[in-house]
């Protein structure tokens, strides 16, 4: 199987030691990706975003990526919009203490919306991480209240939901045209009961968790079927292990190195092969109106023994660690 240039429209990099862990293992096999804000502090200036992304570049030294930059929403003017808009991808929305480095997100989304509309009147893309601070597994659900009313309030403005986990969100995307969204590798494939259900695997612990094997089910089916709105987003979010393996275990899941063997192995078992270069790259220069750098990534139906540990300052677990997965990497051409 043949990919060419896929894109991971949700990931995070982080910066100093574990952006060079784990930069390059996106810009080998990827063509570019969109990358979150989230750094502590929040990269909310476009000379931080020019900074970050200088960073980025140095850490991933000849491959060709391009880095799909995001600011941190805040309150933005009209002229520091228009300044940064020829430098980003969109703006990324985090409710306050939703998730990993979100305690500077927004408070209350009124309070947003003249930001939102001036958003709107320039076209620059509005991404969300849409979770209230309702009961966990209620969370999203709650939330499509509001996209109801962003999406109906701001028709022009195009929002992403980020990492959707419910068939719900699924279902929203059919119901308004300006809604997209991205769908991670490991909602397809878990439910709560992999990440809690027997032993407690903090390994598959992520914002939002992982939900019933009917939202599963939905997520999948969209995907399989590279629902013209739906995207490709990791969301693949690396922790040191220490914060994984503790008692308060950070959020996120490490996929960034397997996600393309997986997706292969996925989309070839529901005998759907012929979907995912939609699902894993046309969809999302379709939505965003990129064109990333050419890349062929060729997978083959050979076992790979996943690393238990990826990097060697501080190491991070990778989904799937120490198991055989059926799909390998056999060749990139950049
Ligand atoms: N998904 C996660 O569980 N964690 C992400 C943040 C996010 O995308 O919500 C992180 O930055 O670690
Ligand atoms: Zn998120
Ligand atoms: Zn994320």
């Amino acid at each position: 199987m043949i990919l060419n240039s896929p894109l991971d429209m949700h990931l995070h990099l982080r910066d100093g030691e574990m952006l060079g862990q784990v930069g390059k293992l996106s810009a080998e096999s990827f063509s570019g990706a969109v990358i979150m804000p989230n750094l502590v502090p929040p990269v909310d200036r476009l000379d931080m975003v020019h900074d970050y992304r200088g960073r980025i570049e140095s850490a991933i030294g000849d491959h060709v990526f391009d880095p799909f930059m995001t600011l941190f929403f805040r309150e933005y003017s009209m002229e520091e919009l228009e300044a940064a808009k020829p430098h980003i991808i969109g703006i990324k929305l985090y409710p306050a203490g939703a998730t990993t480095n979100s305690e500077a997100g927004v408070k209350a989304i009124d309070a947003a919306e003249p930001t939102i509309r001036r958003m709107e009147e320039l076209g620059i893309p509005l991404l969300i991480h849409g979770e209230t601070h309702g009961f966990v597994m209620d969370r999203e659900k709650e939330f499509l209240e509001i996209y109801r009313h962003l999406a109906t309030t701001f028709p022009k403005l195009r929002i992403t939901m980020e990492h959707i986990t419910t068939a719900d969100a699924v279902k929203l995307l059919d119901e308004y045209e300006n809604l997209f969204a991205t769908v991670t590798l490991q909602h397809l494939l878990i439910t709560l009961d992999d990440v809690a259900g027997g032993m407690l695997n903090p390994h598959l612990f992520c914002k939002p968790i992982a939900k019933r094997p009917e939202d599963r089910a939905a997520l999948l089916d969209a995907a399989l079927k590279a629902h013209p709105k739906l995207m490709f987003g990791s969301d693949s979010a690396p922790h040191p292990r220490h914060k994984k393996e503790c008692c308060g275990c950070a959020a996120g899941v490490f996929t960034a190195p397997i996600a393309l063997q997986v997706l292969a192995d996925l989309f070839t078992k529901n005998g759907c092969a012929e979907n995912l270069q939609a699902f894993i790259s046309d969809n999302a220069q379709r939505i965003y109106g990129v064109t990333p750098p050419a890349k062929k990534v060729k997978l083959v139906q050979r076992p790979f023994d996943v690393p238990a540990t990826y990097g060697d300052v501080d190491p991070v677990v990778p989904m799937y660690a120490g198991e055989t997965i059926a799909w390998s990497i056999e060749s990139i051409d950049a």
